[in-house]
């Protein structure tokens, strides 16, 4: 089960926990995530993953595992997923195996930490500022799931100075009114 909480700035290292207090779901949702549960040992003939891919209108998967052994370029992939970014498209990641953290900024600009674990799916919106963080365990299998030609670019917060202004911004903001 997909849990949440605010996340504590006060820690060093973002990889523990760093956990302040929970934050329902529903705040989760609201802020136009989208979570689902799948059978993580029957991917393949998963009636609700199926259902969801179908009703996202997803074509294109692929699979990614997370971990210092398997991921080519660990130190430099982590270092991108932990720069605070925005999508022109939403990203959707069901996790088969291990479990690891999406961040995303809330209203006000608080950072609230959603723990993904076997057998959960996550979706955050095209324009909401996220982050991924590997936990301490440092090992996640997920796949990836993109309606049309994927586009992995992230469009850094920290980089853009007109971030606030893009169209993909200003369409996420106008779905919190
Ligand atoms: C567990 S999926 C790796 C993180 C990722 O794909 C991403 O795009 C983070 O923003
Ligand atoms: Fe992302």
């Amino acid at each position: 089960m997909v849990k949440a909480w605010f996340f504590d700035e006060k820690i060093a290292n973002p990889r523990e926990p760093c956990q302040l207090e929970n934050v329902s779901l529903e705040v989760v949702e609201a802020l136009g995530c989208k979570l689902f549960k799948f059978d993580a040992e029957n991917k393949e003939d998963c009636i609700s993953l199926k259902k969801i891919v179908k009703d996202q209108n997803y074509n294109f998967q692929d699979e990614i595992t997370v971990s210092r052994e398997k991921l080519p370029e660990y130190e430099k992939k982590v270092k991108m997923f932990l720069e605070e970014h925005i999508h022109d498209d939403p990203e959707a990641r069901a996790c088969l195996d291990g479990s690891g953290y999406f961040d995303v900024r809330d209203k006000n600009d608080k950072w609230i930490r959603i723990l993904v674990e076997k057998g959960d799916l996550l979706i955050v919106p095209a324009g909401i500022y996220h982050r991924f963080v590997p936990d301490l365990n440092d090992f996640i299998v997920a796949i990836r799931f993109f309606e049309g030609n994927p586009v992995w670019t992230p469009i850094n917060r920290a980089n853009e100075e007109n971030i606030e202004k893009m169209p993909i911004r200003q369409k996420f903001l106008a779905t919190l009114l």
